[in-house]
C-alpha cells in the first residue's frame, strides 16, 4: 500500500566509457533531469519542460513511464494511474546520460510510491537491466565515478577516485546521436592486440584519475573497442581533438555513445580548452554548447 502520492526525483547526467572503459566505467555530471511523479485517477498525464522538451513522448513509450512500470511488473502490482511532470536540463541524445536518468528516475519513483518494496541494489539492477550495460545507469544512480563489473552475485560496484584538480569540460553538438545507432557501428569481436591496449590503458586511466599525473592521463585516453568505430559519426572530431589538446587538454574522448566530446584538463587550461572546442567545431559549420561540468557526488536524490 502506497503511503504517498507523489514524488521527485532528481537524477545527474553522466559520461560514460572515459575513452578506454567501454561499457563499464562512468562519472555522474552536475547537470540535472528532474521529475515528478503524481497519482491520479485521470490516466497517464506526462507534461515536459526545458530542455529539448517537446522532443519527449508523452504517451506510454516515454522512457520514465517504462521505467516506472516495469517496477510494478517485477513486484507483481498493476502500475496506478499517474500524472508525470519532466524537467530537462539535459539535451537528448547527445551521450550524456539522458536514457539513464528516464530509467533511474522512473524506477526510484515508483519504489517511493510503491512503499520501498525494493532495496537500492534490487532498484540498480533493475535499472542495469534496462539499459542493458551499467556505466550510465549506475552513476547516475549513485553519484561520482563508478566502475562496474559482474560477479556471481549480480554486479560489484566500485567507487573510483576523481582527483578534484581533473575538469571535465563536454562540448555538446546541435546534432543527435542515438546509444542504439553508435552500437551498430562496433564490431562483435576484437583482437587479442586491442583487448591488450584496452586493457593496459584502463589501468592507467584508473591511476591516472587517482593521481592527476599528467603523462599518465594523456596516455591513458586512448581507446580501440569503441572510440575507432564511432570517429567515423561524429563530423569534425580530429579538429576538436587538435584544438582541445592544443589548448592544454590531456585529451579528449567520446563522452558515453557520442556525439557529445569530453575533454579532461586542468583547471588553469579549462576555460582556453572550452574556447578551442567551440571554435574548432563552428570552423567545420557545427554549433555546440561547451560546459565545464563538475562530478555529481549526490547520484539520484529524492527531494
Ligand atoms: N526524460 C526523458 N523522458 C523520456 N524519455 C527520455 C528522457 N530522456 C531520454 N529519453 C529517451 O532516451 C532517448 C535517448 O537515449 P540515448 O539514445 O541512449 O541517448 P543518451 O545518450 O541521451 O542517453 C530519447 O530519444 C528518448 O527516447
Ligand atoms: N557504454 C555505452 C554508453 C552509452 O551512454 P549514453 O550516455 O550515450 O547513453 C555506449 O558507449 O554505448
Amino acid at each position: 500500500m502506497s503511503v504517498v502520492s507523489n514524488v521527485t526525483v532528481k537524477v545527474p547526467a553522466t559520461t560514460a566509457n572515459l575513452g578506454p572503459g567501454f561499457d563499464c566505467i562512468g562519472a555522474a555530471l552536475q547537470l540535472h533531469n528532474e521529475v515528478t511523479f503524481t497519482l491520479n485517477n485521470s490516466g497517464l498525464i506526462i507534461q515536459a519542460s526545458g530542455i529539448e522538451a517537446e522532443k519527449v513522448q508523452t504517451d506510454k513509450s516515454n522512457l520514465l513511464y517504462q521505467a516506472f512500470t516495469k517496477l510494478y511488473n517485477y513486484i507483481e502490482q498493476t502500475p496506478p494511474s499517474v500524472k508525470i511532470e519532466i524537467k530537462l536540463g539535459i539535451p537528448l541524445a547527445r551521450g550524456l546520460g539522458s536514457s539513464a536518468t528516464a530509467i533511474v528516475g522512473g524506477l526510484v519513483a515508483a519504489n517511493v510510491l510503491a512503499g520501498l518494496p525494493l532495496s537500492d541494489v534490487q532498484v540498480m539492477e533493475l535499472a542495469i537491466a534496462m539499459e542493458g550495460h551499467p556505466d550510465n545507469v549506475v552513476p547516475a544512480f549513485l553519484g561520482g565515478c563508478r566502475l562496474a563489473a559482474t560477479s556471481s552475485n549480480g554486479w560489484e560496484i566500485c567507487d573510483i577516485t576523481w582527483h578534484r584538480n581533473i575538469i571535465p569540460v563536454v562540448a555538446i553538438p546541435d546534432f543527435e546521436l542515438s546509444t542504439s545507432e553508435a552500437r551498430l557501428v562496433l564490431p562483435t569481436e576484437v583482437s587479442r592486440g586491442d583487448a591488450i591496449f584496452n586493457t593496459a590503458h584502463f589501468g592507467l586511466l584508473l591511476r591516472g584519475l587517482a593521481t592527476n599525473r599528467e603523462e599518465w592521463l594523456k596516455a591513458a585516453l586512448q581507446d580501440k573497442l569503441h572510440q575507432p568505430y564511432r570517429q567515423a559519426l561524429i563530423p569534425g572530431y580530429d579538429a576538436v581533438e587538435k584544438a582541445a589538446v592544443a589548448a592544454g587538454a590531456y585529451g579528449i574522448v567520446i563522452s558515453g555513445a557520442g556525439p557529445t566530446l569530453l575533454a579532461l584538463t586542468d583547471p588553469l587550461h579549462t576555460q582556453m580548452v572550452a574556447s578551442a572546442m567551440t571554435n574548432a567545431w563552428k570552423q567545420v559549420g557545427i554549433k555546440s554548447t561547451v560546459r565545464s561540468l563538475p562530478i555529481d557526488v549526490q547520484g539520484a536524490v529524492v527531494l
